[in-house]
């Protein structure tokens, strides 16, 4: 038999988190929303939605990722397990390659995109057999209308009837066979009850198990299949059919826990309002769908509302809950220039934006878009997993076949006695617990890492942070606030207002942090002289900056520039060393012959910075300063945040050798940094970091980990939050194998009945995934109350 990793498919899919563990994840609170079920979710705009009606676990979802995975232009996949829907975010040619590949795999799928000419019709060849409902009136209502915002017992409801039906005529014949022993009547009556109750609960499992056996593949349908089959046909028909029902039960509840895991994020997208308020060409303003508004639109967000898209503020002044964005508790202060996100808070001001990036491409689309681009790479623990499982299968099938075979003649066994205890084997068989513990677990983990503003590009990338021995920090950005300011300046030699002049004109060309303190002081010194004409401007990479100003050959740069052209002196160089121990940055303007200014700037440091340092420092985990600035400068800065080991002054190159240097030492080793001129830094580190992502979409794009606000601390509550995940993965791992294993040796000694085992096997289901998606809770990661 083929033992791909169909196999691992083996189960239903998300396992449940029944209802209660739902009630209690606290996903759902997410403010001032009526909860929703996950089907609900539209697709994310331009996406084909399709339904696949066989898809309705997390196995089945593997098979199908597995299947799209050789489909070039795939940007994104959406599964909704209890909808059976999924969205692909893809270009359309890419399309009829990505529905070929769901049928090759076996799935029949159906483009269901609200609002298409054509949807609902059959996208592939053999839909139509197949796409009658097996849910009545469950899966269906969902992938449509999602507008309304029902209860979200909703969609467990209309399943739950049915399912609740079949477990009550299965307890209904368990009844009939122990009242009727004897009579031929209650025992005909008990068989039709019991299959009535197979019916009710099992024609899915029945019609995808027989499909796979086809297939020669052994899923976990097929096994329930062959375990439910095999009892009816030796007598067992009561114990089969609450079999059926237990399974099918526990498949629904699991598939909505994972559901549930995997939409806390994309719930957030609902966050964004679905109109705004735009000012029209004749003034007046119109409330407008938000994907119409054209950029550089003015749009107004009045008090207490969502902000509608990405944009600037243009006029008013308040604050804004950043929240959903940034995992920032505390209100941000925005005032005109400043940059607002779409479905974050406006306080009690009005204000005014103009739009800088359509509704799709809004930051919190691109948060959506990377976690569920995570949530398709899968961790290494994860594939560890489904490798085991993927073993695990067949060899207790064949355990099981053996067991039937040889146990009648090897230990004396009647062959009723034998095929028995084989089927309750079959049905220990399902790795079903092992196999969603992982996911859920994963996927709750970065599920609260961007619900506190940290983006996490994969759980490969959460599995490895614990490992972390070394982070290497830039200064500018990440230590401190990014924001120097100029504190002292100095003439020494020429005219005075012409080298501020000089200065000023040279500085505004640049868009160095330091430069950009320059001119910002400058610019409204000596009111109303017009800038210098600068040309042949050239940035000296990790130095300065030089052009010819009005015609003189000028360079506004560090110590070293000046220092190699022999333009120093004792009493300029105790004076820069007065700055440098005090942790400022001296930018110097010079001409050939010598100095003629001094700019001295200074950046605050963050509060949270030392604090951040510490926690590090007590995980094991050495924080190291690599700054493009000198020597004195960066060790007084390392010195306030606690940070003992400094390299400095490096070019950009140097630190992406700095990083190779520590990997080499210390081991895995992260890099944090704004992401913008450190990306080869980034890149080369084990775990890039971009600190303060939410405002510079290249940070996004190169980093493997983006904190979304400028908070440091939020490197230490990564490991911690890498920790406690894979903690809850072993304990899963332990947890899901070790009932197996218990009810293995009852199965072998002849003393677990068939519905034992799947209420164990429900059990360990619910256990892990009520495990896993206790990381939801984010404890220890946020600095939230
Ligand atoms: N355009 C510029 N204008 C003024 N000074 C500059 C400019 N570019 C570089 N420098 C000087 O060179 C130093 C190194 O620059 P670089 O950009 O490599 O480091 P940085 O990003 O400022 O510092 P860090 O790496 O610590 O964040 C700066 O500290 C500054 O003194
Ligand atoms: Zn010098």
């Amino acid at each position: 038999m083929s033992t791909d990793d169909k196999q691992t498919s083996s189960c239903s899919d998300a396992a449940c988190g029944c209802g209660s563990a739902g009630a209690a994840a606290p996903v759902v609170t997410l403010q001032r929303r009526p909860r929703g079920t996950p089907a609900e979710l539209p697709p994310p705009p331009g996406a084909t939605l399709l339904r696949i009606p066989d898809m309705d676990c997390a196995v089945e979802e593997a098979d199908i990722r597995r299947a799209l995975a050789g489909v070039a232009g795939i940007r994104a996949l959406r599964f909704q397990l209890t909808a059976r829907t999924l969205a692909i975010s893809a270009p359309a040619e890419v399309m009829p390659t990505a529905l070929q590949a769901i049928g090759a795999a076996g799935y029949a799928a159906t483009d269901v995109t609200p609002g298409r000419a054509g949807a609902g019709q059959a996208a592939t060849g053999h839909a139509q057999a197949h796409s009658h409902d097996h849910a009545p009136g469950h899966a269906q209502e969902h992938g449509h209308d999602h507008g309304h915002g029902h209860g979200h017992d909703h969609g467990l409801q209309p399943g739950l009837v049915r399912l609740g039906a079949a477990l009550a005529l299965a307890t209904v014949a368990e009844g009939l066979h122990l009242l009727g022993e004897g009579s031929t009547a209650l025992r005909l009556l008990g068989m039709a009850v019991a299959l009535g109750a197979i019916a009710l609960a099992g024609v899915d499992t029945f019609r995808k198990g027989f499909k796979a056996l086809l297939r020669l593949k052994l899923n976990i349908n097929a096994l329930m299949a062959v375990a439910v089959a095999g009892a009816f046909v030796i007598g067992q028909w009561p114990e089969a059919a609450m079999v059926m029902a237990l399974y099918a039960i526990a498949e629904l509840i699991e598939a909505r826990s994972v559901d549930r895991a995997r939409n806390a994020i994309q719930k957030l997208m609902a966050l964004a309002p679905a109109e705004a308020l735009v000012q029209q060409a004749d003034g007046r303003w119109q409330a407008q769908p938000v994907e119409q508004v054209p950029l550089q639109a003015r749009v107004r967000v009045r008090p207490g509302e969502r902000i509608p898209l990405d944009g600037v503020v243009t006029a008013g002044q308040g604050t804004v809950d950043q929240a959903s964005v940034t995992g920032e508790s505390l209100p941000v202060d925005k005032r005109p220039g400043d940059a607002l996100f779409a479905g974050t808070v406006n306080g009690t001001q009005e204000l005014e934006l103009r739009v800088m990036a359509a509704a799709s491409d809004s930051t919190l689309a691109r948060i959506i878009h990377a976690v569920e681009q995570a949530q398709s790479t899968r961790a290494p623990m994860q594939r560890l997993v489904d490798r085991f499982a993927a073993a695990y299968t067949p060899a207790v099938f064949a355990l099981a076949l053996g067991v039937a075979l040889l146990a009648p003649t090897l230990l004396d066994w009647s062959w009723a006695q034998a095929v028995y205890r084989a089927l309750v084997l079959l049905v220990i068989a399902c790795p079903c617990a092992l196999v969603i513990s992982t996911p859920v677990t994963v996927v709750s983990a970065l599920a609260a890492a961007a619900r506190a503003g940290v983006l996490v590009k994969g759980g490969a990338y959460l599995e490895q942070a614990r490992r972390l021995r070394a982070v290497a920090l830039d200064k500018t950005g990440t230590l401190t606030a990014g924001r120097p300011r100029l504190v002292e300046q100095r003439v020494l030699a020429g005219d005075e207002a012409l080298a501020l002049r000089c200065a000023a004109s040279l500085a505004g060309r640049s868009d160095h942090p330091v430069s950009q303190a320059i001119a910002a002081a400058l610019a409204d010194a000596p009111a109303g002289t017009p800038p210098l004409p600068v040309e042949r401007f050239e940035a000296l990479t990790g130095r300065g900056v030089q052009a010819l100003v009005d015609g003189r050959a000028l360079v506004l740069g560090n110590h070293g520039l000046v220092h190699e052209r022999g333009l120093c002196d004792a009493a300029l160089e105790a004076e820069l060393q007065r700055h440098e121990a005090a942790g400022r940055t001296v930018a110097l303007l010079a001409d050939e012959r010598q100095v003629l200014a001094l700019f001295a700037v200074a950046d605050t440091l963050r509060a949270e910075s030392a604090e951040a340092v510490a926690a590090l420092r007590a995980m094991g985990v050495v924080p190291v300063l690599l700054s493009g600035d000198n020597t004195a400068t960066a060790r007084a800065v390392a010195a306030e945040v606690g940070i003992t080991e400094v390299q400095a002054p490096l070019l950009p190159e140097e630190k992406l050798r700095a990083i190779e240097a520590l990997q080499q030492r210390l081991g895995p080793t992260a890099m944090a940094g704004d992401g913008i001129n450190d990306a080869p830094a980034l890149a080369r580190a084990d775990i890039g970091i971009a600190m303060g992502g939410a405002g510079t979409d290249i940070a996004m794009e190169a980093a493997d980990v983006v904190v979304m606000n400028d908070d440091l601390r939020r490197l230490p509550a990564l490991i911690r939050l890498s920790r406690r995940m894979t903690a809850v993965l072993w304990q899963n791992v332990a947890l899901a194998l070790g009932i197996k294993a218990v009810f293995l040796g009852f199965a072998v000694a002849g003393s677990a009945t068939m519905w034992m085992a799947v209420f164990a096997d429900m059990g360990a289901s619910l256990l892990v995934v009520a495990n896993g998606l206790r990381l939801l809770d984010g404890k220890g990661f946020t600095s939230r109350p």
